[in-house]
């Protein structure tokens, strides 16, 4: 049996000493029990014939030696005591979901459907299981269709009411390939293996970008669960991709439809992940954006929701909106059907009222039983919150507790009460139980039940280093209020700050400050082990949600675009400035980690502010717009954010030499030459976002700068130690001036100290620019190893330059 307590290492990672290396050893093991705390990523409440309901969680947890995700379901039953509390009854072991890709109960909940995707074009399975056993089992061959979609976004899988049929999304069975033999062109399809023959590659066809490279086009199918039949539904001819899924109500008897969301043809596909702008008009053409589809209880209205304010600006994320139309179960649907707005965007948010929808997300039942109010998380600020919507008044209100800085997360609806996550960056996620007290129309108020559950445990360790960590919400105010700037722009906006509770020798922990990509997305206030695990190292976090970030206003999203490289640099400096007049920080001893457009911060306030930074990580960042603009997924994104409104008449994929010019002075490339901060830079290989020429052009330039420097250092050197040898021989009468002259070297004034020019040498040669490439990542960076390896990293990183 291996030592339990042994190093985890095999080899000594090239360019540890000893004193590095022991700190990599225990790093490791600390953040290995980080990795290893389990996420709760859905869950579904299923009613039993009694009324008891029984909740299925799937839960996930990284299998480092697998590099993959691990994911099982844990169960509990929910009892209602007399005296009104509710207990949750867990069953004493969770079960591995081994090859289940995605899992749907049926809506009576006397079902469920187990899809297992394939790889290399096997069949892809389908199981339908009662309460006991396999009750069906359909494999569909490729020549059908392909993988079934669960990426969250084109993903829908919807059982029709009386539970015969299931529609869902695919991918389209892979085209006619032309066969190639000895003699040229083959008629006909020869077999994939014949050896004397071979497929080539046939036309390229362009798909949806980062994270979806090598998957074919996302498109509708329904089975049947009697006969195991599969229909692909054809006569969608506006949209070459279609997702989201789901039945319309029908009288018995009658047609059925169904609605999904379509992406039009006819442009160019951009990367799609992370890009809600791209969604399509479904029924109706007077809204430039439609997704999520849900039906209310009664079938009488469709609500969605859209990001129209995104895509009529050009934004790849903006402030959402609901809306409502009205359906009839008799009539047929209507394409110019009137769309009422539900929720319309908030334009500039008003000090602690609702700042508008901003929904990653909504559930597949998300209605209270009233069959007019929808649950739904938020983030609101730098918070996640429970929302409640009434669609027909489109009241909205903040139903988790309003003074708590925590996100609260809603897993499922178990009838008219919320089993929800609630955590915190330094709190693990604990389940919470809400319950409305007095009636839905009055004046109502939910309270909180606290749920205690095996599911998220974490080790000792972790949670006596957590409990002796404090954070809170602080409102930075805007420090160029008086440009031309909107209101909602002129508004604070917000940082999370996380440090210890106590001050040690009344000296300030070392800071880093975390930046979030998009740049149109947040920093939300719940619980990341990676942050959580540098918070654990010794250092206070400051997590900043610059001006553009999503959660405060339209016109805070909107005011970025077109200043990148400049307001939110200037907002992140303003909020290190802040923390630092709080006393709360040490200004010799602040780092900077940022992904994406998070790295673009990074890179950028290193070069802006070469002194103010001890060290920083960025991963996959974009330091260089005009390289990026003409290989990333997302070539209109680079114009959006540095053109800001102009883009959309600028746009073009073959940039003037005037674009490319704005490009790079609005990239960090352009302050390369200022940078000295020690500078770790974590590339994923197969990035189709931004590729990692992008940060591998900056890190070049360091290290050519570099080791012109340690040229001339050397230089330096080997001059004074010649001067110094010389001046001792010239001291002790063993060399002749005379001589000297004649060799032209210049006679030596006072003796010099050999020993302090290598000390010199040792410390300005010190390893300062590291690049960690991770061939098998995109632009995410997020495989269980590669996040595993990457924080460790970062840690050791900042702890070298900044402890
Ligand atoms: C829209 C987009 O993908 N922008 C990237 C440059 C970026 O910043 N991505 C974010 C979402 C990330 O965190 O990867």
């Amino acid at each position: 049996m291996e030592n339990p307590g042994a190093s985890p290492f095999k080899d000594t990672p090239v360019g540890l000493d000893a004193n590095s290396e022991e700190e990599y050893f225990s790093q490791s093991t600390l953040l290995k029990e980080f990795t290893e705390i389990p996420t709760i990523e859905k869950a579904w409440t299923l009613k039993s014939n009694s009324g008891a309901s029984q909740v299925m969680f799937s839960i996930s947890q990284p299998n480092l030696l697998e590099n993959k995700k691990r994911r099982y379901a844990s169960f509990s039953h929910i009892s209602k005591e007399r005296d009104d509390s509710v207990q949750f009854h867990w069953d004493a072991f969770p079960i591995e979901m081994g090859t289940t890709s995605l899992m749907v109960p049926s809506p009576s909940g006397s079902k469920l459907l187990v899809v297992r995707n394939a790889e290399n074009d096997s069949p892809t399975r389908f199981e339908i299981w009662s309460s006991s056993q396999v009750e069906r089992e359909f494999h569909v061959p490729s020549s059908i269709h392909g993988s079934v979609y669960s990426d969250g976004w084109f993903e829908g899988i919807s059982w029709n009411s009386d539970e015969t049929l299931i529609a869902y999304i695919a991918e389209e069975p892979v085209s006619a390939k032309p066969t190639f033999t000895y003699y040229g062109n083959e008629k006909g399809n020869c077999p994939d293996k014949d050896c004397n023959s071979w497929k080539g590659q046939g036309d390229w066809e362009e798909g949806w970008g980062e994270a979806y490279d090598g998957k074919r086009l996302p498109k509708l199918f329904v089975i049947s669960i009697n006969s195991g039949e599969v229909r692909a539904v054809d006569g969608i001819e506006k949209s070459p991709s279609v997702g989201q899924v789901i039945w319309a109500p029908s009288a018995k008897d009658s047609l059925q439809y169904l609605v999904f969301v379509g992406w039009p043809s006819g442009t160019r596909k951009f990367g799609i992940k992370t890009d809600t702008k791209l969604s399509a008009v479904v029924l109706t053409e007077s809204i430039s954006s439609a997704f999520f589809p849900r039906f209310s209880p009664d079938g009488k209205f469709l609500v969605f929701l859209s990001s129209k304010s995104a895509v009529d600006s050009g934004a790849h994320n903006a402030t959402d909106s609901l809306h409502r139309i009205d359906w009839s179960i008799d009539a047929e649907p209507h394409p110019r059907n009137k769309i009422v707005d539900v929720v319309p965007v908030v334009m500039c948010a008003e000090d602690g009222s609702f700042p508008g929808l901003y929904c990653s997300n909504i559930l597949s039942n998300p209605w209270l039983s009233d069959g007019h109010t929808m649950i739904l998380s938020a983030a609101w600020g730098s918070t996640l919150v429970v929302l409640t919507v009434d669609i027909l008044s489109g009241d909205v209100s903040r139903i988790s507790p309003s003074t708590s800085e925590f996100s609260w997360d809603v897993l499922t609806l178990d009838g008219d009460n919320i089993i929800a996550v609630c955590s915190s960056p330094i709190d693990v996620p604990d389940i919470k139980y809400g319950y409305l007290v007095g009636n839905a129309s009055d004046n109502t108020k939910w309270n909180w039940l606290d749920i205690s559950s095996p599911i998220i445990k974490c080790s000792g360790k972790v949670r006596s280093l957590l409990s002796s960590k404090e954070f809170s919400i602080m409102s930075i105010p805007v420090r160029d209020a008086s440009e031309n700037l909107t209101k909602g722009a002129s508004k604070p906006y917000e940082a999370i700050f996380a440090s210890s509770k106590s001050k040690k020798h009344n000296a300030c922990d070392p800071m880093i400050v975390v930046l979030h990509g998009g740049p149109h997305c947040v920093s939300l206030s719940s619980f990341s082990k990676s942050s959580a695990f540098l918070c654990s190292l010794g250092f206070s976090l400051l997590i900043v949600n610059y001006r553009g970030s999503l959660g405060f206003g339209e016109e805070a999203v909107q005011s970025l675009p077109g200043r990148v490289g400049s307001q939110d640099v200037n907002d992140v400096f303003a909020a290190i400035d802040h923390v630092i007049g709080m006393g709360l920080a040490d200004q010799s001893k602040i780092a900077a980690v940022g992904i994406s457009h998070g790295g673009f911060l990074t890179t950028h306030l290193i070069g802006q502010a070469p002194d103010k930074f001890a060290a920083a990580a960025a991963r996959n960042p974009v330091c260089n717009f005009a390289l990026m603009v003409g290989t990333t997924d997302i070539p209109d994104w680079c114009y959006f954010e540095a053109f800001g409104s102009e883009a959309k008449s600028s746009f073009t994929a073959a940039p003037s030499a005037e674009h490319l010019a704005l490009f790079y002075d609005k990239s960090p490339i352009s302050h390369v030459s200022k940078v000295k901060t020690p500078t770790l830079m974590l590339l994923g290989v197969k990035d189709l976002r931004v590729p990692i020429t992008d940060g591998l052009q900056q890190m070049q330039e360091r290290m050519q700068k570099m080791e012109k420097q340690m040229e001339e250092q050397k230089k330096t050197v080997r001059q004074e130690v010649i001067a110094d040898v010389i001046a001792q021989l010239k001291h002790a009468g063993l060399i002749d001036p005379n001589i000297l002259a004649a060799l032209s070297i210049p006679s030596p004034s006072e003796p010099t100290s050999v020993q302090g020019a290598e000390q010199d040498q040792i410390s300005s040669s010190g390893v300062e620019v590291k690049v960690m490439m991770f061939p098998d990542d995109i632009h995410e960076l997020d495989r269980p190893r590669t996040d595993f390896e990457s924080f460790l990293n970062i840690g050791l990183w900042f702890k070298k330059y900044c402890s």
